[in-house]
């Protein structure tokens, strides 16, 4: 077994067999880990896998929780799960928070668009798009979080990371793209509402599809509603990025 998975009973012989009684491990750590015997490393490990802290077992608890109410929320996995027959309806809502048509679409927008109040907001979101899958990716790679075992990966267009779950690339898109949409445009109430609605779809599908995990949705909106404020922060203008606009002005 790797020195990290033996047991604490052989870790506390070995250190009497040395010295005969319980002793730090510092000064004869070399001889015993040369002897087979764990280092404090390892004895350390021990302790903690058999004292777990109070945060460590809520952890747990949680993440145990979260896979067992994905894995029965995930009811458009497959064509044969429960709600299968929804699941042509979810890959439209997936494809609706992707990141590829709000780039594309964002981009076209601004090459077309021939008000200086439009393009100013459309760069900003192009710049928030961009942010969001930067901090995503980043993000993913860290946690590296595995997607759902009942997850189909039959997704339109991913980029590598994308083989992790923690957050939902699309739960911080839509959380990112109602708060701006909600700031920038003026909208009658219903289309407000929709936008909200939107969001919150977007999210649940992620569930339903088994794609994610519901704690991967939570974090994503949550993370893409905090993104808003730092590109609100960040906010591009003529006078704080002006050569940026001078491209579009020529
Ligand atoms: C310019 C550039 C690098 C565009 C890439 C657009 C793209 C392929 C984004 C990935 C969108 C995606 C599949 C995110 C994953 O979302 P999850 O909710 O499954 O995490």
């Amino acid at each position: 077994a790797p020195e990290g998975d033996r047991g604490p009973r052989h870790s506390q012989k070995c250190l009497q067999d040395s010295s005969g009684s319980m002793q730090a491990p510092a000064a004869g750590a070399m001889s015993h880990e040369r002897a087979g015997c764990p280092s404090l490393r390892s004895l350390t490990e021990d302790c903690m896998r058999l004292n777990p802290s109070f945060a460590g077992i809520a952890l747990r608890s949680l993440l145990a929780v979260d896979l067992w109410a994905s894995k029965r929320l995930g009811v458009c996995a497959a064509e044969g799960s429960a709600w299968g027959g929804a699941r042509p309806l979810m890959k439209v809502v997936e494809v609706s928070g992707h990141g590829l048509p709000w780039l594309l679409g964002t981009a076209y927008g601004l090459c077309q668009s021939d008000s200086a109040a439009t393009r100013e907001v459309l760069l900003n979101l192009l710049f928030a798009l961009l942010l969001d899958l930067v901090l995503v990716a980043v993000v993913k790679g860290l946690v590296k979080r595995r997607r759902p075992t009942h997850n189909k990966m039959d997704m339109f267009v991913t980029i590598s990371v994308d083989k992790y779950s923690f957050p939902s690339g699309h739960a911080t898109r839509a959380a990112l793209v109602c708060r701006f949409v909600l700031h920038h445009l003026v909208l009658a109430v219903p289309l407000r509402v929709l936008v909200v609605l939107w969001a919150l779809i977007v999210g649940i599908s992620r569930v339903m599809l088994g794609r994610h995990n519901v704690t991967d949705v939570l974090f994503g909106l949550f993370l893409g509603y905090a993104l808003y404020s730092v590109v609100e922060y960040c906010w591009l203008s003529p006078l704080s990025a002006p050569a940026l606009f001078a491209l579009w002005s020529s």
